[in-house]
């Protein structure tokens, strides 16, 4: 049984507890969100992960792994001292790594903790192909994210476009994965990971197109390389609490969880 803490508990962290309410290997410990999140988030653990405590930090004993599904200021407060302490972690936030020296310090406090930091693969595909392409040597790496207009208020798409008014598909960002993580934290995580198992974070090109007619995240890698060219293209929908989130992440964090409990594991 592997004892959890959920960092957040938005719209993958209730989505999430839902999921794996019934799970016989794992059991949230505790769930960790803001001050003025307890009150709502200790109701909804009473019925989705009953027992578990609520508080603003993690609980100095009795966690095995730290699953967060908070943003990206979540890292560096509660996922490196969990790792110091030698508590492994599971992360949504992936564009935090983009943050100036967040990545070797993930490293650091993994290393002297003896614990990991997994990456989930979260909205999108093929992480496993692409990081193996790259054993034999990528070209070029294109990650292209499409959302509904919507999805892109409180970026700073909305400064550059009228969102409500737009009428066609328009690019709101070109340029590097780190750049994109950087300035659109919520939006852009899989340009991050995508990023970070290819051609690093400087050399992935990345677009963000807001599009009136779309009602789906539509996230399309093309790379080539030594291993030929791969073209993927999904078309998520989105959790019915955050827009800006895909199902899908909720689903491959639970896979991650599963994986690290099962004995067979795909
Ligand atoms: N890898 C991927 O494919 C994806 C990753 N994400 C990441 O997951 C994060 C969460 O996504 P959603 O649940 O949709 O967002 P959300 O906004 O619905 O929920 C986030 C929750 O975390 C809480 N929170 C924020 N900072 C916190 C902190 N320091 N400690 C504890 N709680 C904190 C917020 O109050 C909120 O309740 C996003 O911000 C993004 O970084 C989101 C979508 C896809
Ligand atoms: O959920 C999605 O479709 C992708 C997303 O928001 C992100 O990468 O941050």
């Amino acid at each position: 049984m592997l004892s959890i803490a959920l960092i957040g508990c938005g719209a993958i962290g209730e989505s999430l507890l839902k999921s794996i309410r019934y799970d016989n290997h794992l059991q949230v410990a505790a769930i960790v969100v803001s001050k003025r999140s307890i009150d709502r988030v200790a109701r909804l653990a009473e019925t989705l992960a009953p027992g578990a405590s609520v508080s603003e930090n993690i609980p100095d004993s009795g966690i095995d792994l730290v699953v967060e599904a908070a943003g990206h200021r979540a890292i560096e407060a509660h996922v490196l001292p969990a790792l110091k302490r030698g508590i492994s972690a599971v992360i949504a936030s992936v564009g935090a790594l983009a943050m100036d020296d967040l990545a070797p310090r993930l490293e650091t406090a993994a290393t002297n903790g003896r614990s990991q930091v997994h990456l989930i693969a979260g909205a999108v595909g093929a992480i496993d192909a692409i990081a193996a392409a790259k054993i034999g040597g990528l070209d070029k790496v294109l990650y292209t994210g499409k959302k509904p207009a919507l999805a892109w208020q409180g970026t700073p798409a909305e400064l550059q476009f009228n969102l409500a008014t737009l009428t066609e598909a328009t690019v709101v960002f070109e340029g590097s994965a780190r750049d994109a993580a950087q300035r659109f934290p919520k939006n852009a995580n899989v340009a991050a990971t995508i990023a970070l198992a290819s051609l690093g974070l400087d050399a992935t090109t990345v677009r963000l197109i807001a599009d009136p007619k779309a009602s789906t995240n539509i996230h399309t890698i093309d790379a080539s390389g030594a291993f030929g060219e791969l073209n993927l293209t999904l078309s998520n929908r989105p959790l019915s609490d955050n827009p800006k989130t895909s199902a899908l992440t909720v689903y491959s964090m639970v896979r991650t969880l599963q994986n690290l409990t099962g004995t067979l594991v795909i």
